[in-house]
């Protein structure tokens, strides 16, 4: 079983809001489709510059929420958009990729942790079907509705379905030290804390610092790697930055 990220960073040109990259989309579909043998494969997707945007304007983060519907709906719309856009390049390659929208399907409690029912995603696996989820709002006890990052959604699912392995496919090629270069392994978050920055572009989750430490809290071991790493990833290297 493999839980997999596309960064939002990788899928759009995160600076010019609403815009897909859409050859990197077809790269990262068409590594997908190469997957071999019958191995579970749960997709999370980001939202780059759908989402952020439009979260950012209403002041929406992950603990600072809004009772208003027509912006939490702003915010979840670009997600539905950009996921029917992730949809499409995966249906092209014969993947059975299905939606699931967690603003209809979890919540967050008071203390902000996330409840995410994963039933209807093992059904899903069980048919043959590929679950696609997405970065989305949620609603979030006490504060309305927050937005959740795909990073989060990533680690619960791969608590909630035992996952052996879980990818993070970002625009960088793994996580870089204070010289550019990858950092083969990390498994102490103060060790690198000093090179984590946030996102470059417009984004309310926290880039890679909220990534590292998410990651580090999984039982499972997880890697952040570039596009270019995708294919090897899913084939069962270790590209990039292995987290354990
Ligand atoms: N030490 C670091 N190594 C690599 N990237 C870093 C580092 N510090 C900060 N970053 C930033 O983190 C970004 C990746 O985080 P970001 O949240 O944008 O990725 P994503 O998950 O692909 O996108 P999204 O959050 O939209 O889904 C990089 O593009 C870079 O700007
Ligand atoms: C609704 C939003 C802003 C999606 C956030 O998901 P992420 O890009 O994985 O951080």
């Amino acid at each position: 079983m493999i839980v997999l990220k596309l960064g939002g960073s990788v899928i759009t040109e995160k600076d010019r809001p609403e815009t897909l990259d859409g050859d990197a989309l077809a790269r990262a579909a068409d590594a997908i489709a190469a997957l071999e043998g019958d191995e579970d494969l749960v997709v999370v997707h980001g939202g780059g510059s759908f989402g952020h945007h439009n979260a950012s304007e209403h002041g929406i983060t992950t603990t600072a929420g809004t009772h208003d519907a027509s912006a939490a709906l702003d915010v979840h719309g670009a997600m539905k958009t950009l996921n029917q856009f992730v949809l499409g390049r995966l249906l092209e390659r014969d993947v059975e990729a299905v939606p699931v929208h967690p603003f209809s399907a979890g919540r967050r409690d008071a203390e902000g942790n996330l409840q995410l029912p994963t039933g209807q995603v093992e059904t899903m696996l069980t048919e043959g079907f590929v679950p696609v989820l997405h970065g989305d709002m949620i609603a979030h006890a006490g504060e309305g509705a927050t937005v959740v990052s795909g990073d989060e959604l990533v680690a619960t699912l791969a608590r909630a379905l035992e996952a052996d392995r879980v990818g993070l496919c970002s625009t960088v090629p793994g996580v870089l030290d204070g010289e550019d270069a990858v950092i083969d392994r990390i498994d102490d978050f103060d060790a690198v804390a000093d090179v984590l920055g946030a996102s470059e572009a417009t984004d309310v989750t926290g880039g890679m610092a909220g990534k590292v430490r998410t990651l580090l809290a999984l039982e499972a071991e997880a890697s952040i790697f570039g596009l270019e790493g995708l294919e090897s990833f899913l084939a069962g290297e270790n590209p990039g930055t292995t987290i354990d």
